[in-house]
C-alpha cells in the first residue's frame, strides 16, 4: 500500500491515497501506521478519498471534490484536524489532484476552503469558533483554568503564569467528563508579546504533538478573551515551528508551513 509522510509545523501525518476508496482503515491499522517505532509514526493519518464514493461525506460531493478522512494516532476518529487540511490541500496540490489556488476540502467538520499557491504556507478558513464557558484541567499536577472553545473538535485552551516548557505533557491532563464526555484537547499557553503567544498542547488520541491547528485557533481565542478582542491577528508559536492566526467577526483563519518528506510502500494490504 502506498503512503506518503508529511507535516505541518511538525504535527505530523501518514497520507494514504484511496482514489478508489477501497482501504478499509481499522483502528488497529491507524494505530499500527502510527507508531513510532514498529510503524512509520506520526500523530495522525489523512486517507485521501473522493468525496463521492465517501458515504458519510457523500452529501458534500458538489462543494468539494476529497474527503478527508483524518484518525488520530490511537485509531479515533475526530471531528476536525486543522494542521491536517492543510497538510491535505498540500498533498492535493503536489499530487496534481488539485490545482494552486482556492478550493475546498470535505470534513467531518464541514468544508474548509484552503489557499496555497504551489509552494509555501497553507491558509485554511477554520470556520467561527464557538466559545462555550470556561472549564479546568490538571496539567502535570497543576490545576489551570482555561476557555472552552469548540472547533468542531473540542479544547481547553488555558493561559499560564509559568513558562509553557516546564509543564509536563506526558500523561493526559484531567479535565471535567461532565464538560467533555468525548474527552479535549488541551493547550497551555503564555502571552510572549504583543499577540503573540507560546503554547504546548496534549491532543485527545494522540498525546503530546508539536503543534495542532484547532488548538492553535482555540489558544488565540483564549488569548483575544483575556485581552477584551474578538478579532485580529495572533502568532502562535509552538515546539514545531510558528502559525498565524487570523480571527475575524465571522470566522478565523490558519496559516502556516505544510510539506510533504516522504513516501514508501507499507508491507501490509488493508
Ligand atoms: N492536530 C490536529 C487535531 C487533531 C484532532 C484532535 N486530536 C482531536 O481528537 O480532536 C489539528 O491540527 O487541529
Amino acid at each position: 500500500m502506498r503512503f506518503l509522510k508529511g507535516h505541518g509545523t511538525e504535527n505530523d501525518f501518514v497520507i494514504l491515497p484511496d482514489a478508489d476508496a477501497t482501504l478499509d482503515l481499522s483502528p488497529v491499522d491507524v494505530a499500527a501506521l502510527c507508531d513510532r517505532r514498529a510503524g512509520i509514526g506520526a500523530d495522525g493519518v489523512l486517507r485521501v478519498v473522493p468525496t463521492k464514493l465517501c458515504p458519510e461525506a457523500a452529501g458534500l460531493a458538489g462543494e468539494a471534490e476529497w474527503f478527508m478522512d483524518y484518525r488520530n494516532a490511537d485509531g479515533g476518529i475526530p471531528e476536525m484536524c486543522g494542521n491536517g487540511v492543510r497538510v491535505f490541500a498540500r498533498y492535493l496540490v503536489d499530487a496534481g489532484l488539485a490545482a494552486p489556488g482556492e478550493f475546498a476540502v470535505a470534513t467531518r467538520g464541514g468544508v474548509k476552503r484552503v489557499r496555497l499557491g504551489a509552494t509555501g504556507d497553507v491558509t485554511v478558513d477554520m470556520g467561527m469558533p464557538r466559545v462555550l464557558g470556561d472549564s479546568r484541567a490538571l496539567v502535570d499536577g497543576r490545576e489551570c483554568r482555561g476557555v472552552n472553545v469548540n472547533m468542531g473538535n473540542p479544547h481547553l485552551a488555558c493561559a499560564v503564569e509559568e513558562p509553557v516548557a516546564g509543564f509536563d505533557l506526558g500523561r493526559e491532563p484531567g479535565f471535567d467528563r461532565g464538560v467533555y464526555p468525548e474527552g479535549v484537547n488541551v493547550e497551555i499557553f503564555n502571552m510572549v508579546g504583543d499577540h503573540r503567544v507560546s503554547m504546548r498542547v496534549h491532543e485527545r488520541g494522540s498525546g503530546e504533538t508539536r503543534s495542532c491547528g484547532t488548538g492553535a485557533v482555540a489558544t488565540a481565542v483564549a488569548a483575544a478573551h483575556a485581552a477584551g478582542e474578538t478579532t485580529g491577528t495572533w502568532e502562535v508559536r509552538i515546539l514545531g515551528g510558528t502559525v498565524t492566526v487570523t480571527l475575524e467577526e465571522d470566522t478565523s483563519y490558519l496559516s502556516g508551513p505544510a510539506v510533504l518528506v516522504a513516501s514508501g510502500e507499507w508491507p501490509a494490504v488493508l
